[in-house]
């Protein structure tokens, strides 16, 4: 164990001793919930804690709607409990159970004799990729049950490793193996292609190539886009494979060429004038991660653009998604961790990139993006 000395830490580390103190303490505690102008502090940051205390209980209520299907019963209009109860196959009692802590989470709104759907339920349904997410993290939810032991370990080994270790098994081109994992990134990547597309200007470049990228659902949405891009993907073939069923009923004016392989130990092929790297580095322990930004500065033309999206840490405003959510995410998954933006601008250049430069997005608790040049 390593001892703790004393260590001086200036002005700030005295403040926040002090301040802490006085936080922690119940006679000052109980005076700020009482005194008139203390008191709305005081209630909004005990709300705060106590919902990073009981948040978990609000993940089940909506995993539990989301299972039951419940917003889809009260998109179709506001409903009676009874109707409710018989839709989504509860108990009446169960039914109100659930409505009302939903209602108190803002997903369902009472209305005169019945229930409707609430303003953070209707907008959860318009992204069809969140419920896909909540829906999986039962698998999380599992592998969170031990904290502690999850840390001390050092990750994966649990129900979320499960999903994706195909790519690291020794026979990764297994079709069921990839099934699972590839169609649920497909399902959440319209949350990160619209705001990567907004962000950045693909249509200013000739040929694009997509490095783990999945079953080309980013591909069919910049293509969409940007008709004139010719597209690549590069994945596991036998995650390529599935890319390629859905490029047949995208209805693209040009097919995208398909490349099968692993990018930690293949060459990436040549003559794209950008490759992206949609939600890839972060899977991956600094290492690899390393080795494949040196593999895509080699398939690149001089000039060329290495564009990355996937959410990143220590991000102003989104640090509870970058940090605490995909941190622990990653953890569970076994490898990889989520990287701020200088950390990935310092990798970038070890792999001599240059002109790295962070672009804004719309919404960076999801997806942040960084760019930089051959
Ligand atoms: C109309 C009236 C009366 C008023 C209008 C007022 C107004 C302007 C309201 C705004 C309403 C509005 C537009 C709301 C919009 C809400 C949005 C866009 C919410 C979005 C929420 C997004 C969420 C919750 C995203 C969650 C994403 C998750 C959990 C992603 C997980 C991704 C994973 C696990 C990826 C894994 C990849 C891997 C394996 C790590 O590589
Ligand atoms: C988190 S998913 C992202 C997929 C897609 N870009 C998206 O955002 O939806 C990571 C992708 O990298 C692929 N992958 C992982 N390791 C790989 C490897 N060694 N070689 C090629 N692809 C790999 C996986 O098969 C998967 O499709």
């Amino acid at each position: 164990m390593i001892s703790s000395t004393p260590q001086k830490y200036g002005w700030r580390g005295q403040w926040i001793g002090w301040r802490n103190r006085l936080l922690a303490s119940p006679r000052f505690q109980r005076f700020a919930s009482r005194f008139p102008l203390t008191r709305p502090i005081a209630r909004r940051r005990a709300r705060a804690l106590f919902d990073l205390v009981a948040g978990f209980t609000y993940s089940q209520i909506l995993a539990a709607c989301i299972e039951t299907d419940l917003f889809e019963v009260l998109a179709e209009g506001p409903q009676t409990s009874e109707v409710i109860a018989s839709r989504i196959d509860l108990p009446l009692a169960g039914a109100e159970r659930l409505l009302r802590g939903a209602a108190a989470l803002g997903l369902v709104e009472p209305i005169e004799k019945g229930w409707a759907l609430g303003s953070d339920g209707a907008a959860l349904r318009g992204n069809r990729g969140i419920a896909e997410m909540v829906a999986h993290h039962h698998l999380l939810y599992a592998d969170l049950a031990d904290p502690v032991g999850l840390l001390r370990r050092g990750g994966g080994g649990g129900a979320l490793s499960g999903l994706w270790h195909y790519a690291e098994s020794p026979h990764p081109g297994d079709a069921r193996a990839v099934a699972a994992y590839s169609a649920l990134m497909a399902a959440s990547q319209p949350l990160i292609a619209a705001q990567a597309i907004d962000a950045y200007p693909f249509h200013r470049h000739r040929r694009l190539l997509d490095v783990g990228g999945g079953e080309g659902a980013f591909l069919a949405e910049v293509g969409a886009r940007a008709p004139a891009l010719e597209l690549g993907l590069f994945d596991l073939p036998a995650v390529g494979d599935r890319a390629r069923v859905r490029f047949d009923s995208a209805g693209l004016t040009k097919q995208p060429a398909i490349f099968g392989g692993d990018f930690l130990r293949d060459p990436l092929p040549q003559g794209y004038d950008i490759i992206s790297l949609v939600r890839v580095l972060h899977d991956h322990d600094d290492g690899p991660a390393l080795e494949l930004l040196r593999n895509i500065y080699n398939a690149l033309p001089s000039g060329g653009t290495l564009l990355i999206v996937e959410p990143m840490a220590r991000t102003p405003g989104a640090a509870a998604a970058g940090d605490a959510y995909f941190g622990f995410y990653l953890l569970a998954m076994g490898s990889g961790r989520p990287r701020s933006a200088s950390e990935i601008a310092a990798m970038l250049r070890s792999a001599r990139f240059s002109q790295t430069r962070q672009i804004a997005t719309a919404m960076p608790l999801t997806t942040s993006a960084m760019a930089a040049v051959r």
